[in-house]
């Protein structure tokens, strides 16, 4: 079943990546994570995120650099190759899609298909089994476009753990998605062992989740580590324009971090500021 395959390594070398020449949105990007890793994107608004998401899962060719998947060339694969190996949950589907919620994930199965045969009793297992992980079984007949957002997204991901990728790719996964299933999905991807990268905006949630982060800024990364090295106030203030406290839980430990629009002593009495973990 797909929660027992195991993730692969992924390596980014001086990554360039712009629509036009002389716009560069991914400039100079390099990291590396272990199999398994559970890499969160962070950055402000415009950072250039989906831009970099989009350069991994090769819908766009990068304009320079490379991109290694277990140490190959990810531009040597071939497009049903990467298709098995990497699967990708995307926020923005169309209004009309005409198709059942067993159907989306069933298509998760097409690079898995060999030739014009039908879908296998291995096929309908496992899409069988994404649907029961994903709590969507009682809404496998439902047509996917009567859906709720956070069930749609559900079912997003249940498609690509359908397809048994080795690398899912995600863009704002809890986007939509009520506290809940926000928390129960992003447990579910951690039990993964799978390698796993994804934008969020929420600083919190991404320093519970992530084994690695990056902080994103004007296309270069401004930061890749560790959450409890990446994640500093400083670092969260210069990013995001914002004044960053961390918080401490009993045993001393940064357990949670707030934002103001400025720093709180700075702040007249009557003026309190929204204060938040998620940043957009
Ligand atoms: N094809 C394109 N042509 C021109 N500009 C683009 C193109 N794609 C993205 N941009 C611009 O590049 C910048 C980075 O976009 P991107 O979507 O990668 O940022 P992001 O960090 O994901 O943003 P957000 O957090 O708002 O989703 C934005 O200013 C966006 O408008």
């Amino acid at each position: 079943m797909s929660c027992l395959e195991t993730g692969a390594a992924l390596r980014v070398e001086k990554l360039e990546w712009g629509p036009r020449v002389g716009l560069r949105l991914v400039r100079n990007i390099g990291f590396s994570i272990a199999p398994g890793s559970r890499l969160a994107i962070i950055g402000p608004n415009g950072a250039g995120k989906t831009s970099l998401l989009r350069c991994l899962y090769r819908a766009v060719e990068p304009t320079a650099g490379r991109i290694e998947i277990d140490g190959v060339n990810l531009w040597a694969m071939s497009a049903r190759e990467a298709a098995r190996t990497i699967a990708v949950v995307l926020q923005e589907m169309p209004g009309d899609f005409p198709f059942s919620v067993r159907d989306v994930v069933m298509m998760g199965r097409i690079p898995r298909r060999e030739g014009i045969s039908g879908w296998s009793d291995g096929d309908r297992e496992r899409v069988a089994h994404a649907l029961e992980h994903l709590d969507l079984t009682h809404l496998a007949r439902r047509q996917f476009a009567t859906l709720s957002g956070g069930e749609k997204q559900r079912v997003l991901i249940a498609r690509a753990l359908a397809q048994e990728p080795r690398i899912i790719i995600l863009d704002e996964p809890t986007n939509h998605i009520d506290v809940r299933h926000q928390l129960e999905i992003l447990d579910l991807l951690q039990t993964l062992k799978l390698t796993i990268v994804t934008t969020l905006h929420d600083i919190n949630l991404a320093a519970e989740f992530a084994t690695d982060v990056a902080i994103l800024t004007e296309g270069r990364l401004a930061a890749f580590g560790p959450p409890e090295m990446v994640l500093k106030p400083a670092a969260l203030s210069a990013a995001f324009g914002v004044h960053a406290t961390a918080h401490a839980d009993a045993a001393g430990r940064v357990s949670r971090f707030s934002f103001t629009l400025s720093r709180p002593d700075a702040m007249p009495a009557a003026r309190s500021s929204r204060s938040t973990g998620a940043i957009r």
